[in-house]
């Protein structure tokens, strides 16, 4: 018997899939329920029907009051450990939930109430879990915008989701440097329309910062002030269906997507998948090295774990120079973790330092049972090296932001199936994912197609996006009718394997973060020298992917290219944020085009890779590509 046999899991997707209601009603056991689901599935609901329909929930009460009331109070929930401030703390579910109690009744006192939205600004400490339980105690919808952006990306999210209320901290900290969010909160609220009420600023020891009188609040002493007058709020009863928070991903144009979540499927999904996804028992240490500003840590930094009784790990620092790349083997062994979720990026930046894994062999890894990948393609060099290294199962997992939970893993709880190197093995419960061509006909196994998901998404999946149904109509859903379109292209093979291969549109995936080349090519082009211009994800060894910018200058510009270029890099960090790891622009005299006036990124991608590449039939002017491969030479 091999382990494929021994898995449970093709009789469980059997059943997911035909059985929808019966298979999520039982998963839905695990969850309190104030009221129950008068229907599990409604299809006459939403844009392709809706999950748990007129059950009554609360989150933060499946998340902290039912384990401190079931013998769960002393149990430590959250295990905050910041080698960028040399600090370790802890806090049992029993002080998370005093905590989130108090600054949720803060919250009201503020005049937030069930649906208003609350944007967090926050770097990763306790009190942005303690935060984002608040709003989900008294049904207020979290926002939380990544640090890594800047001020306009802010300003934009601000005016999409109008916070009654925004919650940040004087700083984030970065190796080696100190990122200020108090200028960037006040410039995003300078240039958005929608104003927020108030705003609570947690100050950190690290950084001192001006609070706006009338407007910003001292986070420590509301605080004090409400554990001091014993202040509590109760968890509010929302609908399954009510948000639970927004996340912004980046679209395909500079305006991003309010991917919705909802309460009741993604109590019922995220509860599911920490058993027999991960593998992880309540009361056990589990470790998500991700931010809370990606969906990653949404789900498995703050809700997965906590729902499920287990002690999450949230982490300030990074896998590489805090201090060494022994940093994530010093954390596992210093707490117990059993698994460790995070993205390649991270192994490859450990890889590149540590070559022979010296520093894996300093520390006793012994509780360590699995590692878990995602974010971007897990590329078989690094699960190899990450297999050899660690000995333990390296299971490559492919989700995206609207699912907010894994859409293809191994499902080691219900027992692992082969590891294929490239694959990020199955499609899980509740997805029937397909590949078909451009007539949404389905392809035969290994041949390259655009992945879709048959409807309806299992729960926890995205209901639509904020405030804008037409627009999630279009992005997902229209195209394929009948399907969601995931907007990866890839292949199945005999065996039902996944192979994620790429992106069908404008995204790229840098170090794990999902970028818009499209949102980046309208910062250049606003430069007053760019007549043209193209952004494309060309290879980087450790972050995967890096964006290039080539420009085209108007006529008549005699300025130094390389001081014009310094300005576009820095224009898309003020504008755009760190994150975008944007460091190459480059100056050409023309963009290759076909006859039609279509720019040929994929060849100038392929120049760019050193890949082999032939001289596309429909081009305008062939000399445009040499011009392309002298300067990308002249600056590599
Ligand atoms: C499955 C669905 C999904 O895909 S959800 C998304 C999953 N993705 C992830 O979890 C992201 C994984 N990546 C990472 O955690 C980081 O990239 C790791 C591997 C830790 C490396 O970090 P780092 O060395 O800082 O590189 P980077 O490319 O992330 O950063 C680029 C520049 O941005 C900055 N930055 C980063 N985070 C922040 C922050 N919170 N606040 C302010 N700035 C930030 C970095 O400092 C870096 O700046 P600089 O250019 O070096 O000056």
């Amino acid at each position: 018997m091999n382990s494929h046999d021994k898995s449970r899991y093709h009789e469980v997707h059997a059943r997911s899939l035909a059985d929808p209601e019966g298979f999520w009603a039982e998963a839905a056991r695990e969850i309190d329920w104030i009221e129950p689901a008068t229907k599990v599935f409604d299809r006459s609901q939403g844009l392709y029907g809706r999950w748990f329909a007129g059950a009554k929930v609360n989150t933060c009460y499946n998340a902290l009051d039912r384990h401190v009331a079931n013998g769960r109070a002393d149990q430590v929930a959250l295990i905050h450990d910041s080698p960028l401030t040399g600090s370790i703390s802890q806090f049992t579910y029993a002080e998370m939930l005093r905590e989130v109690q108090a600054l949720a009744a803060v919250m009201q006192d503020f005049g937030v109430a069930k649906g208003d939205r609350v944007i967090l600004y926050m770097p990763m400490v306790p009190e942005s879990m303690v935060a984002m339980l608040a709003c989900a105690r008294i049904g207020a919808v979290h926002s939380v915008v990544f640090g890594g952006f800047a001020a306009k990306e802010l300003a934009t999210r601000i005016d999409d989701a109008k916070p009654k209320l925004i919650l940040s901290a004087s700083c984030g900290i970065e190796p080696g440097r100190i990122v200020k969010y108090k200028p960037l909160l006040d410039e995003a609220i300078k240039l958005s329309t929608a104003k927020p009420d108030a705003c609570i600023i947690l100050a950190r020891p690290q950084q001192e910062c001006e609070l706006i009188e009338g407007r910003d609040h001292d986070w420590a002493k509301l605080r004090s002030e409400a554990l001091a007058a014993d202040k509590k709020a109760d968890c509010v009863a929302v609908d399954a269906t009510d948000p639970l928070y927004i996340l912004y991903t980046s679209g395909t144009t500079g305006k991003p997507k309010g991917v919705v979540r909802d309460n009741g499927g993604h109590l019922v999904a995220l509860k599911w998948t920490m058993e027999n996804l991960y593998g992880v028992k309540p009361g056990e240490v589990w470790w998500c090295a991700s931010d809370i500003g990606w969906v990653v840590g949404h789900s498995y930094i703050i809700y997965g774990p906590l729902l499920h009784g287990a002690t999450s790990i949230m982490y300030e620092g990074k896998p590489v120079g805090t201090p060494d790349a022994g940093a994530f083997w010093r954390v596992i062994s210093e707490h117990g973790a059993v698994a460790l979720f995070t993205a390649p990026t991270a192994f490859r930046a450990i890889r590149k330092d540590d070559p022979e894994g010296s520093f894996i062999r300093k520390y006793d890894l012994s509780k360590l049972r699995t590692l878990f990948l995602a974010g971007e393609r897990a590329d078989p060099p690094t699960v190899e090296w990450a297999e050899q290294q660690l000995k333990v199962p390296v299971i490559d997992h492919w989700w995206q932001t609207e699912t907010g939970w894994c859409i293809a893993g191994n499902p080691v709880g219900l027992g692992l199936l082969p590891v294929k190197h490239g694959s990020p093995t199955v499609p899980m419960p509740g997805y029937d994912v397909q590949v078909v061509d451009e007539g949404a006909r389905p392809l035969p196994a290994g041949t390259m197609g655009s992945i879709v998901i048959k409807l309806p998404l299992p729960p926890g999946c995205l209901p639509t996006l904020w405030q804008q149904d037409e627009r999630c109509r279009e992005s997902y859903f229209a195209d394929y009718p009948g399907f969601y379109k995931t907007s990866d292209a890839g292949y199945m093979d005999e065996d039902g394997y996944v192979f994620v291969m790429g992106r069908t549109d404008d995204i790229i995936n840098v170090a794990g973060h999902r970028l818009s080349t499209g949102g980046m090519e309208e910062i250049l082009a606003s430069h007053p020298d760019v007549a043209e211009c193209a952004v494309l994800g060309i290879n980087d060894t450790i972050k995967g992917e890096v964006p290039c910018g080539l420009i085209v200058l108007k006529s008549g510009v005699t300025r130094d290219h390389a001081e014009i270029e310094k300005e576009i890099v820095k224009l898309v960090r003020d504008k755009l944020g760190p994150v975008a790891a944007f460091k190459l622009a480059i100056t050409v005299p023309r963009l290759p085009k076909t006859r039609s006036g279509k720019i040929l990124r994929g060849t100038i991608k392929k120049i760019a890779d050193g890949d082999e590449w032939a001289m596309p039939a429909t081009i305008e002017d062939p000399t445009a590509l040499d011009d392309i491969s002298t300067a990308l030479k002249n600056h590599s």
